[in-house]
């Protein structure tokens, strides 16, 4: 690692992470190359198009891939690892870890297969560096797998370096991301990640430099924190009920005590997507394996009062159509797991609709823009082109994912359409006293139900 020409960098895996870690990396004015196992994808991202919502992803794309008019041409995508590891000094493995089937634990397969595809191939000095979310762990073990199989040997070294980007805000939390955390073995690794992440740093991030444990459980008790912020006011949303309490005005309160902080205390039907659910699991696995179980056994009360959240709304809605679910209407307005995205993986507002679904309701989604991934996953629901056509003689109104849209609803046009005034805020941000006006009988998880 010791050339002075302008680094290359690649992606490896294109998904939410590598997509717009690629596109960041071409902004930040260096020549990129991204990789992925589906051509599919790869054809898409070559047009400039992302195979995914993310707001602002595709015009940055449009901003650097090559072929596009006055693009700036330093973006590139392969399918071919021998063109990746021909064309990079760092290269970034990006691609999924998702829970195993059956199991808690993390399934690496896709990442020792990156590992395993590229390593053979890396003739010259170059840095692997993992951004995927892995197991305590692993970076040892494909450290020792990488000097192994390279044929540059000890030239081709690894460094991890978790990511933190939300859904929704993913191009702008890689541009400016509020923390740089990188774990290495050695100072080279060190100036080469400072030199890839210059410009963040140069702004104020600050660059946390650790260990290869270090940095590895930095990213899951990151995300095991946010959970079980979320599953604390989720619990005192369960207390709120039982002792008629309003959680929203609650979560106000003691979000004014700095210590505690507004942020991630919105109580509602909880968290999914393809994360928090996956990693606080696989966090446990992995405690277990270590001999650590005890530290964690918290995570799965976390998980459990998350889970209880979707079955209370389901139970809600069983009471408000007078205890049977069987051939009953039922609306549901989103379908991701947070707006802002199209993501629809562990996504409460569809295990709500599935579940409802099962138990005999006939169920009617609309999300703005999940809907594609919604009708792949769960075929057997009903699906409708706007809020106003699923509400259509609606024996009950579900509102499953915050979209703004959603905050914009008429409940006087609304009231007009469905076949009882009758909505359950699974999401705590509607107001009650708008729609209580409009004659409708409003209930939300964890606030007073008059
Ligand atoms: N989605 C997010 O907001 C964030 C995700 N992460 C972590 O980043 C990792 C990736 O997550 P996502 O981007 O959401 O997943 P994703 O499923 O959207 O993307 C993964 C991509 O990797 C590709 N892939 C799989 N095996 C491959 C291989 N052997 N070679 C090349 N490409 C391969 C897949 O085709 C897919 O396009 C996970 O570990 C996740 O926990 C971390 C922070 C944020
Ligand atoms: O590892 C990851 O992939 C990412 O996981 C989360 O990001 P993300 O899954 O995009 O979404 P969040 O904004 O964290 O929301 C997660 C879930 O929690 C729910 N949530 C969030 C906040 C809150 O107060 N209440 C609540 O129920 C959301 O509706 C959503 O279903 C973390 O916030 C990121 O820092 C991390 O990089």
């Amino acid at each position: 690692m010791t050339s002075r020409a302008p680094l290359k960098i690649t992606v490896i895996g294109t998904g939410y992470l590598g997509a717009t870690h690629a596109a960041a990396m071409a902004e930040l004015g260096f020549e990129v190359l991204g990789l992925d196992v589906s051509p599919e994808k790869i054809a898409m991202l070559e047009r400039g198009e992302t195979p995914m919502y993310e707001p602002g992803l595709e015009e940055l794309l449009r901003r650097h891939v090559a072929g596009h008019p006055g693009a700036s041409e330093r973006l590139r995508f392969t399918t071919s690892y021998e063109e990746v590891a021909e064309f990079g000094d760092v290269h970034f493995i990006c691609v999924n870890t998702p829970q195993k089937h059956g199991e808690y634990a993390c399934d690496m397969s896709y990442v020792d297969s990156a590992v395993e595809s590229l390593a053979p191939l890396l003739r010259r000095p170059a840095l692997v560096v993992g951004k995927s979310t892995v197991p305590v762990g692993s970076a040892v073990r494909l450290a020792a797998r990488l000097t192994e199989l390279a044929p540059a040997g000890e030239d081709a070294e690894l460094a991890w370096n978790p990511e933190f980007l939300r859904e929704g805000f993913a191009v702008e939390d890689t541009l400016h991301p509020d923390r740089i955390v990188v774990g290495v073995r050695s100072e080279q690794a060190e100036q080469r990640l400072r030199e890839v992440y210059a410009s963040p740093i140069a702004e104020g991030s600050p660059f946390v430099v650790t260990d290869f444990p270090t940095a590895e459980l930095v990213k899951t008790s990151a995300n095991s924190f946010l959970a079980t912020k979320i599953s604390f006011i989720n619990a005192m949303a369960e207390v709120c009920e039982a002792a008629d309490g309003d959680v929203v005005k609650l979560a106000e309160a003691i979000g004014h005590d700095d210590r505690i902080g507004k942020k991630f205390l919105r109580a509602g039907i909880g968290f999914g997507g393809g994360c928090l659910p996956k990693d606080i699991r696989a966090f446990m696995a992995r405690a277990g394996e270590l001999g650590a179980s005890e530290a964690l056994t918290f995570l799965r009360e976390v998980d459990s009062i998350n889970m209880r959240r979707r079955a209370q709304m389901v139970e809600l809605a069983r009471q408000a159509v007078g205890g049977t679910l069987l051939g009953t209407r039922i609306a549901v307005l989103g379908a991701t797991f947070k707006p802002d995205s199209d993501d629809v993986r562990d996504s409460p507002a569809l295990n709500v609709a599935g579940q409802l679904h099962l138990q005999g309701a006939q169920v009617t989604v609309y999300d703005p823009k999940g809907m594609e991934n919604a009708r792949a996953l769960f075929p057997t629901l009903r699906y409708a082109p706007s809020a106003l056509e699923a509400a259509r003689g609606a024996d009950v109104v579900l509102h499953l994912t915050e979209w703004r849209e959603f905050q914009q609803l008429d409940p006087a046009a609304l009231g007009e359409v469905v076949a009882t005034r009758r909505l359950l805020d699974g999401r705590n941000t509607l107001d009650p006293a708008v729609w209580r006006k409009e004659n409708w009988k409003f209930r939300a998880l964890g606030r007073p139900t008059a």
